[in-house]
């Protein structure tokens, strides 16, 4: 029998035989499989993924007449043996048994067989009562060791719907063997693997704020003495300076992205006589598209606010349904699937880069909130990188270089299944923390937990990285994100339509309209999208192809020269309020807004991270900042004025930036 699909028929009278089945069926079973995984294991052209399958996810069921019964836990790893180890199962039970012998597979979970009933034999009446044999193993804890580990996979189609399943398996074969990937050789790291604190930890210059002269910085003590200048201006500086140290750097990496951000600590913009009060903005919306405060447009449902999840610090929203992949990000998608699916086991470390805008945090928030549905037991953890060196900055200056603080610190990011750090690119330079993240990072490969890393260039693009780390960054899979082809922006475009709750009906041609304007930042994608929304809701009008002209007529124009500076004074002066008051802790109902507006419009226009506009607005967190962002995007749509506020301030800022950029030319 050839056709693995004739014995899934042959199973379901087997199954009606197990009742009374003999324990010698069951022995050898166990028998023919211990020496068919042999053999399998010793097949060189097997990946990782394979050997582990093997290893710890089949289990013999019975063997009667020329038929052996393998029990897997779920779909996935019944796909893999049909797929890539069919034939050479049935080449290793013939010659194990020197008979034409098959294999029937029984996927354990009984959820899992929604996509192929007709190969699922029903679970058997004595089940419940042979539970060394039915029952699939109890489910463990992930941290135990590796090698006690069972398979606890459980059926994917309870947590994400089979087209998105069905996609990213297609595409998987885009993947490389896993196997065929070089791994780091720790041997030389070994004793390093836990730095001591009691050692000089050196501290780069730019791990210097910028904008702190060298006078400004205090003498600093051992262990601080060991980190970089820039990390040593941090810690040194007082409790109550403004924490902007990340953030200039972060600044000064945002050029990257095309914007030039200015990176001395802004100075308290002039009183001018419309900062003394409320200034109304001016409306600059042709009349068509402006919101009309007397019309009651159908109010979109308010949408949630982001979860970020305190513990994991994975943002619930960003998952692989609500990700549309494309020929621009196939491969990553594939990558970060097979990653959540198998963490540790297949693609370690995944490295996803690509400019700003293209999804690389939504795919690393997709990989944690995934591989948890799976596997609730992991301990993941996301972070960017920037907030990677504010703790360790922390953990020296808290503990002044206590082994306690630093040990914290360590076991935060070492005791973990999944870490998954984004903006890797911002530790250029930063020597202590590099020398901290190296530890980790090799403390995590060592322990075959999974590393998932996000940046705007490659790794051997990486600037300020020792060859030591981006050799690293190499040996696992590189997956990069392109700017999405016009059919998948409108693909984008219809799916956040979609997801956001509107009721309006935007046309294929509008949806074409709007994806032919922004082609490189599905960022800037989605915020048209949300200013087309809002001035049609606001104005009770349907989308149209004139409505929507109109309304992104001069939005983002190309390489306007914003700053946060920028942005903040304009914002104080809309509102009447100074610079300082948005910087501040203060949080009253105007300045709230007025801060939260500012936010959005630097997420729109900077490309800083969200923990570079945290630091910014006086040191709050990045969750503060998703916060606002979807606030504002939300309020967008629901009340003119705020419609307006957004529309007015960047239409200034685009004016002031065309000026600067013509001045300099
Ligand atoms: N393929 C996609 N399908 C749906 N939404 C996407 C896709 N790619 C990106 N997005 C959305 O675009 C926005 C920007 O994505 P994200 O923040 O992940 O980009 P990024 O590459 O991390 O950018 P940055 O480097 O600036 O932080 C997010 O709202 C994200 O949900």
């Amino acid at each position: 029998m050839d056709n693995i699909e004739d014995a899934f028929c042959i199973v379901i009278h087997i199954e009606l035989r197990e009742m009374n089945m003999p324990d010698q069926t069951v022995s050898e079973a166990q028998r023919i499989w211990s020496r068919v995984s042999d053999l399998l294991l010793a097949d060189p052209s097997f990946g990782q993924r394979e050997a582990s399958i093997i290893q710890h996810s089949v289990h013999p069921v019975m063997a009667m007449d020329s038929i052996i019964v393998l029990s897997v836990p779920n779909n996935y790893t019944r796909n893999i043996i049909q797929d890539t180890l069919h034939q050479a199962v049935l080449r290793a039970l013939n010659e194990v048994t020197g008979q034409d012998m098959t294999y029937a597979i029984r996927v354990m979970d009984p959820h899992s067989a929604s996509d192929d009933t007709s190969h699922q034999a029903p679970a058997p009446a004595s089940a419940t009562n042979r539970p060394d044999i039915y029952r699939p193993a109890p489910q463990p804890a992930w941290n135990q060791p590796r090698s006690k580990r069972q398979p606890t996979l459980p059926d994917p189609a309870n947590y994400i719907s089979e087209s998105t399943q069905k996609a990213a398996h297609e595409y998987r074969n885009l993947l490389p063997d896993p196997a065929t990937l070089k791994h780091p050789d720790f041997s030389a790291v070994e004793d390093e693997v836990t730095p001591r604190v009691d050692q000089p930890v050196t501290l780069s210059r730019n791990e210097l704020s910028p904008d702190l002269s060298a006078d400004r910085i205090e003498p600093v003590a051992s262990p601080v003495s060991q980190l970089s200048s820039s990390e040593q201006a941090q810690v040194s500086a007082p409790a109550h300076s403004i924490p902007v140290t990340p953030v200039t750097e972060a600044i000064v990496g945002s050029q990257a992205a095309g914007q030039r951000i200015q990176t001395q600590q802004p100075q308290q913009p002039q009183q001018t006589q419309q900062s003394q009060g409320a200034v109304k903005p001016t409306v600059t919306q042709a009349n068509t598209t402006q919101p009309n405060t007397s019309t009651t447009a159908t109010q979109p449902k308010a949408k949630h606010a982001p979860k970020i999840d305190p513990e994991t610090q994975l943002n619930s929203e960003d998952s692989f349904e609500n990700f549309v992949p494309g020929e621009n990000s196939r491969f990553a998608y594939a990558a970060a699937f097979a990653v959540s699916e198998s963490p540790g086991n297949s693609y370690n470390p995944l490295f996803i880069w690509g400019d700003s805008g293209l999804g690389k945090t939504h795919l690393l928030n997709a990989i944690g909130n995934y591989t948890l549905q799976l596997y609730p037991d992991m301990r993941v953890r996301y972070v960017n990188s920037e907030v990677f060196m504010n703790e360790f900055i922390e953990s020296v200056k808290t503990g002044s270089g206590s082994h306690s603080t630093v040990n914290q610190f360590n076991d935060k990011y070492r005791n973990v299944d999944m870490l998954l750090i984004d903006d890797i690119q911002f530790l250029g330079g930063k020597i202590g923390t590099l020398e901290a993240f190296f530890h980790t990072f090799n403390a995590l490969e060592q322990a075959n937990k999974q590393i998932v890393i996000a940046s705007d260039v490659m790794p051997k693009e990486l600037k300020g990285f020792e060859e030591r780390l981006t050799s690293r960054f190499e040996m696992g899979l590189q997956a990069d994100l392109q700017p999405p082809n016009q059919e998948t922006r409108v693909a984008i475009l219809r799916m956040k339509l979609a997801n956001s709750k509107t009721e309006k009906q935007i046309s294929d041609n509008v949806l074409a309209l709007i994806a032919q304007q922004f082609t490189d930042n599905i960022r800037e994608l989605e915020g048209a999208l949300t200013r087309v929304l809002a001035v049609a809701t606001l104005n009770n009008q349907e989308v149209t192809m004139e409505l929507a002209q109109q309304t992104l007529q001069d939005y983002f124009v190309q390489d306007v020269v914003v700053t946060p500076t920028d942005i903040i004074t304009r914002t104080a002066n809309f509102f009447g309020l100074k610079f300082d008051d948005l910087v501040s802790s203060r949080r009253s109902h105007r300045i709230a807004l007025a801060r939260q507006i500012a936010m959005y419009v630097c997420r729109e226009m900077t490309g800083l991270s969200l923990t570079a506009i945290g630091s910014i607005f006086g040191g709050r967190d990045h969750t503060t900042v998703i916060h606002a962002y979807q606030k504002i995007a939300n309020e967008m749509t629901q009340k003119m004025e705020v419609y307006q506020y957004v529309n007015d301030l960047t239409n200034q800022l685009k004016q002031k930036g065309k000026k600067t950029n013509d001045t300099e030319q």
